[in-house]
């Protein structure tokens, strides 16, 4: 498998069609108003402000009523397209409706929307090593607390050994035409994938992780939103860099 060159533009992909069952509420948390912006445009702009990156695929539901309708940010394009039922699906649609001069060997960026406290230190630092790494890379953050596992009642049934388990942040980074190649292979074996990287391991591969960011969090609950938009308040004021 080739490498991506260190001058080849990059693409970014941003999965926004879920539904934000978890969250709860009426309005898609991508859309939340997080720091004076909605949630899906914090993450957007900080990748599309890194000078490898050429433009952004962004995948919506097809009843999404509240794209603010970009067309570009940064100047440069930010197109969009229908996603699907699971994560991987909106992935999958969203690599085909990048435009058609992207090289398959072009690399790419899976970024999940409702992950808006993203560095460009951890953007820079995972473009390099997935430009040195065939497999592609992932940002990752080191399991740091001890791990049980529940049983049926809730209580614990036992400890799980945490060397050498990381969590898998985004985002993610691979080349265009293995991972879209991965994720339809991952359909037709029935398989859901949760993530890029478990649809390229599934077929040999073993990408490199990079230690990304511990406040790269994920918005999943109500919860999340407050420590989300501390961060993004401190980010907009220099500090936590
Ligand atoms: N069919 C789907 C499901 C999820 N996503 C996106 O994948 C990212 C991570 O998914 P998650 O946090 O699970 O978002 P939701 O699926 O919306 O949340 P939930 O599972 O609670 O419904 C989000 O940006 C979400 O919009 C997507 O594009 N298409
Ligand atoms: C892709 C991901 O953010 C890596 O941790 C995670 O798998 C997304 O999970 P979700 O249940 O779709 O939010």
């Amino acid at each position: 498998m080739t490498t991506a060159h260190a001058a080849d533009p990059v693409w970014v992909v941003i999965p926004a069609a879920g539904r934000g069952s978890r969250f709860g509420g009426d309005i898609p948390k991508q859309y939340l108003e997080v720091a004076g912006r909605p949630l899906i445009a914090h993450a957007l702009e900080v990748l599309l402000s890194h000078p490898r990156v050429a433009g952004a695929v962004v995948a919506l539901a097809a009843d999404d009523t509240r794209w603010p309708n970009w067309e570009s940010l940064w100047g440069k394009p930010v197109l969009r397209c229908h996603g699907g039922s699971e994560r991987a699906d909106s992935v999958l649609a969203a690599l085909q409706a990048l435009p058609a001069g992207v090289a398959d060997t072009a690399l790419v960026l899976v970024h999940d929307a409702a992950r808006p406290n993203l560095r460009l230190g951890d953007i820079d630092r995972l473009i390099a090593a997935a430009d040195a790494h065939a497999d592609g890379a992932i940002l990752a953050a080191p399991v740091r607390d001890t791990l049980k596992r529940a049983d049926a009642q809730g209580d614990i049934a036992a400890t799980e050994p945490r060397e050498g388990l990381w969590r898998a942040l985004t985002p993610q980074a691979f080349r265009r035409g293995a991972l879209a190649a991965a994720l339809e292979r991952a359909r037709a074996d029935g398989v859901v994938v949760t993530d890029e990287a478990m649809a390229m391991e599934r077929t040999g591969l073993r990408p490199r992780l990079v230690e990304g960011r511990e406040d790269n969090i994920k918005v999943t609950t109500p919860a999340d939103l407050a420590l989300v938009e501390f961060l993004l308040g401190k980010a907009s004021q220099g500090e936590c860099e």
